[in-house]
């Protein structure tokens, strides 16, 4: 199904704002029928890569590609929706498009939420509205599927059904997809690759790690520790406003060495560097440093 040429590249792109780098040297590609994840702490510069990868933002540092003629379904982390006017799932659906009445029913029907074609999407729990944002990104099958925050507002159950139905979607469109994950540290395993930010590409592979204890299938059931998986990584270096980078042994570079582990990151932000990067885990569950990564170091590096 996938391709050799990407549906999106960056290649060592970087965004500066008032002197300073949001992200900076990041490389990316995502192919079709290709699942890749970006994580990273808040601020961290996830959605600027993402904009920069859909022609949003334009980097000021490196270069972005796209393929000739892409289409992109793009499920947004926020929506600025009147809430207090009256709007139905079916009218929904046609408020940044115009898909015909067939894609939008193969859309509500692909996402699960046929019957909800009449609700107004005020009154939808979390994870139905979260479908009905996807069924609007899916109606007019994408070659690449986008999505910020995907399980927002949903449970951890619900997530797995969201990320087992972000793979169907994918399997049966064949898009791409490019996750962006605000605040988890725990991934889809179908996701064939991770990318961690902060303000760089600080290490990315496939998640590997799976999650076996007794306590966690029983709470999740059977079929969770094929659907989630962590990622671990380890904080050596502090990425400074100037987007030079201070490591462990108090050395100052231009970038990150190869192999430099996860990080930290010298403005303002609280990225809470010192939890525990299993913590949505329950006990039991395998955690970070147990598990194996492929493809450590960063790309930029
Ligand atoms: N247009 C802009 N001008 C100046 N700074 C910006 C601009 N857009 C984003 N930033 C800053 O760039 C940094 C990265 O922002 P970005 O939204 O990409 O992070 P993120 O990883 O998506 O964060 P979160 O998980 O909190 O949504 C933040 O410090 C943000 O305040």
């Amino acid at each position: 199904m996938a391709t050799n040429t990407p549906l999106i590249s960056l290649t060592h792109a970087g965004v500066e704002r008032a002197g300073r780098w949001l992200v900076r040297g990041v490389d990316l590609a995502v192919s079709q029928g290709e699942i890749v994840t970006l994580i990273g702490p808040n601020g961290s510069g996830k959605s600027t890569t993402a904009k920069m990868a859909l022609g949003v933002m334009k980097p000021d540092a490196g270069s972005a590609q796209r393929a000739p003629g892409l289409k992109v379904g793009y499920v947004p982390q926020k929506l600025s929706i009147d809430w207090t006017l009256p709007l139905t799932v079916a009218r929904f659906m046609h408020l940044t498009g115009t898909p015909t009445a067939n894609q939008v029913d193969h859309a509500l029907a692909a996402t699960g939420i046929a019957h909800l074609a009449q609700s107004e999407v005020r009154n939808l729990s979390g994870g139905e509205f979260q479908r009905a944002m996807l069924a609007r990104a899916i109606a007019r099958k994408p070659d690449l599927l986008v999505l910020d925050e995907p399980v927002q507002g949903v449970d951890f159950t619900g997530e797995i059904a969201l990320y087992d139905l972000i793979k169907r979607i994918r399997d049966d469109i064949g898009c791409g997809v490019l996750l962006i994950s605000h605040d988890l540290h725990v991934v889809m395993a179908a996701t064939d690759r991770v990318i961690c930010l902060n303000g760089h590409v600080c290490c990315q592979g496939s998640p590997v790690a799976v999650a076996s204890s007794e306590e966690y299938r029983r709470l999740f059931g059977g079929r969770a520790d094929a659907t989630l998986a962590v990622y671990e990584h380890n904080h050596d270096h502090t990425h400074l406003a100037d987007g030079t980078v201070r490591h462990a042994d108090g050395s100052v570079t231009e970038h990150c060495h190869p192999g430099d582990g996860h990080h930290d990151h010298g403005h303002d932000h609280n990225h809470g560097h010192d939890h525990d990067h299993g913590h949505h885990l329950p006990p039991g569950a395998l955690k970070p440093g147990t598990a194996s990564t492929t493809g450590a170091g960063g790309s930029n590096a």
